[in-house]
């Protein structure tokens, strides 16, 4: 099973009774994001480092590409493994690119190519050259946290642990580094687990995620929707939260569920003519020679030709694709009540309004109720 880690049955006892860990079992998929969650003390950290041995299990094995870990070397190991941990944990002495270059270089990387990949990594995780001969200390907390992803992605490991890798930053910042974080894992697809106790994050990361409860239980592993839409009990209904059924939305898909409507729309430089002609109401899509959509106008108060200056910008676009939140998002932002689909090269799809997506959500909410019953 090429990229794949498998948690076969297993338990970790410390001395003194505590269980931290018992009997996990769970895959995480090729090319996905596994995101352990649980309360604080539910074996999260103690799950991860079973996977690179920097803790032992006391029963059960874990598998890397079908392979069990006991039987590895484990410096080998752990080089196949990429680890980014909270606050970075980088090397004080060493500057932005020999921290990165570090993990290429014991993976036997010869230091000119090291350090050539290096400087192409700093691009990679959103910073420029500026920073690379900085040291660790020159740097803000979302910068080191952005060399520490660099440098656990510096010796192109299939796989990659990361505990609480975007804790230690003030939330604007984490949102960034949460969202760049995704853009670059569309791009690289590893195989990752990533232990957060925040449960938005995991919900907004992980293509699926496992729930844990005290004692080092799993409650439930799921993706997203599923863990939103039919949580296994109830402790993981209390964790999950009180805005469940809100952030749902984040997470349903619309393509099957919302019939759009055709939108008309007029070029820039209709005459109010024209404009009104095409008008369902006050407002009318301007869109662009590729049908992409520019802003609204508003028909009954053009005095000439549409001009850039007429148009109204504040509706956001949902992309075909995207989750119920977007058109909502769009609906809610545009000075129509219409909110804007578009396709893959930004052209216009149709449009849905409010009420549109609350009866899709209500459609939605009725089938899966259905589907419990
Ligand atoms: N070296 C150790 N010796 C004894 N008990 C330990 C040791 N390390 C962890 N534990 C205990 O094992 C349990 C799980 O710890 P772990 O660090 O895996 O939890 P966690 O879910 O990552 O918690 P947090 O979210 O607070 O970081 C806890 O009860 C902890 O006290």
């Amino acid at each position: 099973m090429a990229g794949m880690i498998v948690f076969d049955n297993v338990s970790k006892h410390y001395p003194g009774a505590t269980t931290a860990v018992n009997g996990l079992s769970l895959e995480a998929p090729n090319g996905k994001l596994t995101v352990f969650v649980g309360p604080s003390g539910c074996g999260k950290t103690t799950s991860l480092r079973m996977v690179n041995r920097l803790i032992a299990p006391s029963s059960g094995s874990i598998l890397l590409d079908g392979e069990p870990t006991d039987r590895m070397d484990v410096a080998l190991l752990r080089r196949r493994i990429g680890y980014v941990i909270q606050h970075a944990g980088l090397f004080p002495h060493l500057t932005v690119v020999q921290n990165i270059a570090s993990t290429a270089r014991l993976n036997g990387i010869a230091k000119p190519k090291a350090l050539k990949d290096a400087h192409e990594l700093l691009e990679r995780v959103g910073l420029t050259q500026a920073f690379a001969h900085r040291f660790p200390w020159q740097l803000s907390g979302g910068q080191q946290q952005r060399v520490g992803v660099a440098r656990a992605l510096a010796s192109d490991p299939k796989f990659m642990l990361m505990d609480e890798p975007f804790s230690a930053v003030d939330p604007v910042v984490r949102a960034q580094l949460q969202d760049e974080f995704l853009r670059l894992q569309r791009e690289i697809g590893k195989t990752i687990i990533m232990v957060t106790h925040d449960i938005d994050e995991a919900l907004k990361l992980g293509d699926q995620v496992a729930v844990l409860r005290t004692g080092g239980t799993l409650a439930q592993i799921a993706t997203p929707q599923t863990l939103l839409a039919r949580p296994a009990d109830a402790f993981v209904a209390e964790f999950v939260g009180r805005d469940r059924g809100y952030r749902y939305l984040s997470f349903a898909e619309f393509d099957a569920a919302l019939p759009l409507c055709a939108e008309p729309t007029v070029p820039l430089g209709a005459t109010p003519e024209a404009v009104r002609a095409a008008a369902t109401d006050r407002w009318v899509l301007v869109v662009d020679a590729a049908r992409r959509p520019l802003g609204w106008v508003d028909s009954t108060s053009l005095a000439g030709p549409v001009r850039e200056g007429d148009l109204n910008l504040s509706g956001t676009l949902a992309p075909q694709g995207s989750t119920l939140r977007h058109v909502m998002d769009a609906a809610l932002s545009a000075p129509s009540g219409r909110g804007v689909v578009v396709g893959p090269d930004g052209e216009l799809v149709g449009t849905a309004t409010l009420a549109d997506v609350v009866a899709a959500v209500e459609g939605a909410r009725r089938t899966r109720s259905e589907a419990r019953a």
